[in-house]
């Protein structure tokens, strides 16, 4: 089934869109602001009830933080590489099965370390010795215990504190879950692996909400052939302009007029804006009127971390068929991890990744640099590393298109914040990663904010123009897809 084909209907078949034709009234017109994955799903969902979309990129390509690039000759995702929820609940299950796509599954339901349980691993100290592994999985398992004793921190505590305020408060009532020597650096690489799934340091997570995210069920799993092809079919055919950098929203009641770099203007009856929080963190676009003051909390109420990826691509390969191969240190900060792309891909490559103030501390270092400090952890492991064919180095953090990777709780975060983020203002909707209701910087999450921006958006117009009624489009489309074609999935 070409899942495109849904994507391409238009419905005048006696429906709202058909509705207005008749009625000779113009089709409702809405900029979209961002075209990642929020945006993309969010003009989809208004080309499909057949209004009028344009959607505005500063970059030159697609994708936004989903990025899989093919310069090694083969898919490598720099930005999202993960489904997290491989489960029909997820909302882009049906897409995903439709395109034919291969997940391959790095964790069962779950796993306390999220993108990764463990099954599949070697941990390695930095003067190259391998970490046995029941030292692992018994350093997990206090890991757990001092995660539970932080539940009772916070329990007892009702300001919010940070999750290593928590942890030094079990540890100081608990001295027995102390560690020491190697033992104490696994714990640190757990705390490492914990700071990578906020892109953020232990001392900025919310003791609070660290737990307290929606999780799917299924597991993780990497998308064998990168992202990219999800991208592209949910764009088809929409009017993407590419390079046009938004720099001023206008709103008046009836118009939206949005200026580009060049000065250029685009004017419509509403607008969406989906760019990462980053770039509203950092005042980049000018609205007119002035963004209330509610809104103005709740974007700096947010916090925006940082995750990198160092992708090195070899002639062959010389490091053990494990999925995960990690460097333990005396400090989270210090330890590390490559993912091992071969086992899922069958192709030569691994992926170091650092987050956090690691990771912004990295892109200070020229690639060449970077390559360099990364290469010296893998030789640390294996001392007759080759060296890498082809590299690959990101840099979300100063990337004036994303100033960040994803959006995370800072300690003390007001509840009501993400309602406030969310809020429309008259015929402004807010979509984006964190604005999702309950999987803030995630792919899945971002598309469904798309949607849920581009669904107020339409009820809006519509009863502007004096329609109560709107498609269910979208449900009526996966419900189609999800009955025919089962998830590829795998775990070689
Ligand atoms: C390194 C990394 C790893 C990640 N790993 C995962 C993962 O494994 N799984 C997962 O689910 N999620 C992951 N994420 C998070 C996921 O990528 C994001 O949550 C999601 O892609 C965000 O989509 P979005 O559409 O909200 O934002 P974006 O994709 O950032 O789209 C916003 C768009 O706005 C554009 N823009 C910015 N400023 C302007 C402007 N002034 N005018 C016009 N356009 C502008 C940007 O160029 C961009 O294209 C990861 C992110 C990163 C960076």
């Amino acid at each position: 089934m070409d899942p495109n084909h849904f994507f391409s209907a238009n419905f005048h078949d006696g429906t709202v869109a058909s509705r207005i034709e008749s009625q000779q009234k113009p089709f409702p017109s809405v900029i979209v602001v961002g075209a990642g994955i929020s945006g993309i799903a969010a003009a989809r969902n208004l080309y499909d009830a057949s209004f009028k979309v344009t959607i505005l990129e500063s970059r030159d390509r697609l994708g936004g933080r989903i990025h899989t690039d093919y310069s090694f000759g083969c898919p490598v995702d720099m930005g999202a590489s993960w489904l997290h929820g491989v489960c029909n609940e997820n909302p882009l299950a049906p897409l995903i099965r439709g395109l034919g796509l291969t997940l391959y599954r790095t964790s069962g339901d779950n796993s306390v370390l999220y993108d990764h349980d463990l099954e599949s691993y070697m941990l390695f100290n930095i003067d190259g010795n391998q970490v046995p592994q029941q030292m692992v999985i018994e350093v997990g398992d206090i890991f757990k215990k001092i995660l539970e004793g932080t539940g009772k921190v916070r329990d007892e505590n009702p300001e919010d504190i940070s999750v290593s305020q928590a942890i030094s408060i079990v540890l100081d009532r608990h001295p027995e879950l102390r560690q020491q020597g190697l033992a104490h650096e696994v714990l640190q690489w757990f705390i490492c692996r914990m700071e990578a799934w906020f892109a953020a340091d232990a001392d900025m997570i919310s003791l609070n909400t660290w737990d307290q995210e929606h999780v799917l069920s299924g597991g993780h799993g990497l998308m064998v052939q990168g992202y990219d092809p999800v991208i592209k079919a949910l764009a088809k055919d929409i009017d993407i302009c590419l390079n046009n950098r938004v720099t001023k929203i206008s709103r008046g009641y009836n118009k939206v007029m949005v200026t580009v770099e060049d000065g250029k203007n685009f004017i419509a009856d509403a607008a969406i804006i989906t760019v990462p929080l980053g770039i509203l963190k950092a005042n980049l676009i000018e609205f007119e009127p002035k963004l209330p003051d509610w809104k103005v909390s709740a974007i700096s109420d947010l916090g925006v971390g940082n995750e990198n990826k160092i992708a090195l691509r070899f002639d062959k390969v010389f490091w053990p068929n494990v999925e995960l191969l990690g460097v333990v240190a005396p400090t989270s900060y210090s330890c590390g991890y490559f993912l091992n792309l071969h086992k899922a891909t069958g192709h030569p490559i691994l992926v170091y990744m650092a987050a956090g103030r690691f990771a912004y501390d990295l892109e200070k270092l020229s690639d060449a640099s970077t390559v360099k400090f990364v290469m010296q952890q893998l030789k640390k492991m294996f001392p007759d590393a080759s060296e890498p064919v082809q590299y690959l180095v990101s840099r979300w953090g100063t990337d004036p298109n994303s100033l960040g990777c994803y959006s995370y709780d800072l300690v003390g975060k007001p509840t009501d914040v993400y309602d406030k983020l969310r809020a429309p203002l008259g015929n402004l909707f807010f979509g984006g990663e964190a604005v999702s209701l309950d999987n803030q910087g995630s792919v899945h999450g971002a598309y469904s904010a798309g949607v849920m921006a581009a669904e107020n958006c339409q009820s809006y117009l519509l009863e502007k123009q004096g329609y109560a009624e709107k498609l269910p489009l979208d449900s009526v489309r996966h419900e189609i897809i999800e009955s025919l074609i089962p998830l590829q999935i795998s775990r070689m």
